[in-house]
């Protein structure tokens, strides 16, 4: 909560790199929870902008030479200014261009934070994966009964990165080398919106830039799931994502209280 009520109180700036799809949902849901967003992805000028802000989060949905080739360069800004940063691993398991960029990304610019669904992380680990495009395979979805194993290849990938590593789907595992949290809040229309992890990426960066890397990260999954579970009651997927970011702006901490759903392992 210190985190929530510190991100409110200094309006920090947040730098996305981001794909036009969710672009304009990523910046309001920055805006819902009181930093503001900027949006900026020329290669001539991102280097000065994330040098200004408070965090980075890039974002590798719909990538483009000129996205490409900007991450890079505010990703190694960020690292050198020790800028908090997180990275999306958005398609790197149904892509090699993305799997090859993450991983140069990643040895290049030491994000804080690595995100992705349970196919993506196993893809960026070698491990064999099998996406439907973008989003997370059958196989490879987190259950009561595989988040064992599943916690462990976050734990290794965060060894080897120094990163907190993000596992988002039905159940979500945020790890670092030693400790994992579960946590079970959501509901399935979140996946019947574009977009959710792209906005939970802008919500991510939002919090890391207080600072604290594991507990932001841990705070922008949970929020997102329940103001997923209190925007349920609308009529379709257009104005649950209006309801969503309505709570996000909204929601109290003793509702937070009162529906958090999370173990530690
Ligand atoms: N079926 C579900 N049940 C509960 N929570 C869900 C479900 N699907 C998604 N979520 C939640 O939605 C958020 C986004 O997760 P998801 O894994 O869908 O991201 P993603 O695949 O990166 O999304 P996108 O590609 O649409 O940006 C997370 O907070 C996750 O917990
Ligand atoms: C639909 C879609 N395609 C590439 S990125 C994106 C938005 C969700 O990640």
């Amino acid at each position: 909560m210190q985190i929530k009520q510190s991100v409110k109180l200094n309006k920090p700036l947040i730098h996305c790199i981001t794909n036009p799809i969710s672009i304009n949902d990523c910046a309001n849901m920055v805006l819902a929870v009181g930093a503001k967003p900027i949006m900026a992805e020329h290669p001539l000028e991102v280097a000065e902008i994330t040098a200004k802000s408070k965090a980075l989060g890039v974002n590798l949905g719909n990538i483009t030479d000129t996205r490409m080739e900007s991450m890079l360069i505010s990703g190694k800004t960020a690292f050198e200014n020790k800028i908090p940063q997180v990275i999306d691993l958005v398609g790197v398991a149904c892509s090699k261009l993305r799997l090859e960029y993450a991983k140069k990304f990643i040895s290049q610019c030491h994000p804080n934070v690595i995100k992705g669904n349970m196919s993506e992380i196993k893809a960026i680990c070698g491990i064999k994966s099998n996406s439907k495009g973008i989003d997370v395979g059958e196989c490879d979805i987190v259950t009561e009964k595989n988040y064992i194993e599943n916690v462990e290849i976050l734990k290794k990938l965060s060894l080897e990165t120094g990163a907190v590593i993000a596992a988002t789907g039905v159940i979500d595992i945020i790890a670092n080398n030693t400790d994992a949290y579960l946590i079970t809040n959501g509901c399935e229309m979140l996946s019947m919106i574009t977009g959710t992890g792209c906005m939970l990426n802008a919500l991510i960066a939002s919090y890391i830039s207080s600072g604290h890397i594991l507990g932001g990260t841990v705070l922008a999954i949970a929020l997102m799931g329940i103001c997923g579970e209190l925007s349920q009651h609308v009529k379709g997927n257009g104005s649950f994502r209006t309801e969503l970011i309505d709570n996000m702006f909204s929601i109290s901490d003793n509702v937070i209280i009162e529906k958090i759903r999370y173990k530690l392992k």
